[in-house]
């Protein structure tokens, strides 16, 4: 679909759901230094699983766009535990904030699913062209699927109305404001808290979760936010776009790193009674890179950036 106006107005508003969070507040970030008001609703004020409420919301600010960077997040452990809240929380959230975006009129929209949407043994790196080509990794069967179901209704407003909404797909993310609980984090926060601790504890050994063989990719959340602004001003397609750094590495060797960052000497111990999940989800990220992106954040400074911000957090 062709269109003669900007996909994303100079100052245009725009509601950033999610905006507390790792990837929403990244995003808000980036949006106010282009220029574009940022419009922003906590969830103690406007449950997104609402949709009655979510709907009056943006019928009543009608925003030029809006970043669905709103959802139940976790990490292994957490997906594995609560697939009901995975499935249900982020279906209610999709379907309040898409469908109350289009019946409040809003122009342009920006979905972000998830890498593990793609098949657990999955060629790689990944092509948006893998998805539904194969099962899913067990552990986040139930995230997946709602985010599927997020990108097949993103597809359907465009199909069936010619909305100009889109999806992208996120590889693992961190950065400041990312979730260091060591429950239901995501593993590299987890890293940079257990070692952290253990070295002021004074304590030799670290045990870490699966094997420690798996590969993960890691894309710092200012490259995702700058990502996002790229597809939101230049892209207009029906597929979804990969967002990803397109290097990969062992989650021992994620450890090791992080553990130099951080000062830790001690043994790394792995406790495989824990789940590895999939063993790779690197992604091809040529689609993005077309458009002229590319990650400009490296690994290491990443997470040392990463382990300032949580140390300033206190
Ligand atoms: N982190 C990662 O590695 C990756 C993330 N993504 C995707 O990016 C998006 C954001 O993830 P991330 O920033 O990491 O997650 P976070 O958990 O850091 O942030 C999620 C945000 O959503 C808000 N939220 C959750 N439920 C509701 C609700 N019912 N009503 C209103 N607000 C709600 C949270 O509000 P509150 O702060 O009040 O809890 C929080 O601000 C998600 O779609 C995720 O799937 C994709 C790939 C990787
Ligand atoms: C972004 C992506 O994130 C999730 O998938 P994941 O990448 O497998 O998630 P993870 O970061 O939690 O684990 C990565 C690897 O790391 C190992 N690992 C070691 N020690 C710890 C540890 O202490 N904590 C955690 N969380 N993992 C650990 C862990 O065993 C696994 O092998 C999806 O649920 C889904 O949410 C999704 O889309």
């Amino acid at each position: 679909m062709t269109s003669s106006l900007p996909l994303l107005p100079p100052n245009a508003r725009v509601f950033v759901a999610g905006h507390r969070g790792l990837v929403g507040s990244a995003v808000a970030r980036r949006l106010t230094a282009d220029g574009h008001e940022v419009l922003t609703r906590g969830r103690a004020d406007l449950d997104l699983r609402d949709a009655a409420a979510t709907g009056a919301y943006l019928k009543d600010v009608r925003p030029d766009a809006v970043v669905l960077a709103a959802a139940k997040v976790g990490g292994i452990m957490a997906n594995s535990t609560y697939p009901v809240q995975f499935l249900e929380d982020n279906l209610k959230i999709q379907l309040s904030v898409i469908g109350g975006a289009h019946a409040a009129g809003v122009g342009r929209l920006l979905f972000l699913g998830s890498s593990c949407i793609y098949p657990k043994l999955a060629p790689q790196p990944i092509s948006e062209d893998a998805l539904l080509t194969g099962p899913l990794e067990p552990t986040n069967e139930a995230y997946a699927l709602a985010k599927i179901a997020g990108i097949v209704q993103v597809q359907s407003y465009r199909k069936q109305y010619g909305a100009s909404y889109i999806s992208a797909m996120p590889t693992n993310l961190y950065g400041p404001g990312d979730n260091f609980d060591l429950e239901s984090s995501h593993v590299l926060p987890a890293l940079i808290r257990r070692f952290h601790e253990a070295s002021a504890e004074g304590r030799e050994e670290v045990t870490l979760w699966g094997s420690g063989t798996p590969r993960r990719e890691f894309l710092h959340v200012d490259d995702l936010a700058a990502a996002c602004a790229v597809l939101l001003g230049g892209y207009d397609g029906d597929e979804p776009v990969n967002i990803g750094c397109g290097e990969d590495l062992t989650i021992k060797a994620l450890a090791e790193t992080v553990a130099e960052v951080t000062g830790f000497r001690g043994r790394l111990a792995w406790d495989t009674s824990k789940p590895d999940g999939t063993p790779r989800k690197l992604l091809d990220v040529t689609r993005l890179t077309s458009l002229g992106w590319k990650p400009e954040i490296g690994l290491r400074d990443g997470i040392a950036a990463t382990y300032r911000w949580w140390r300033e957090q206190g």
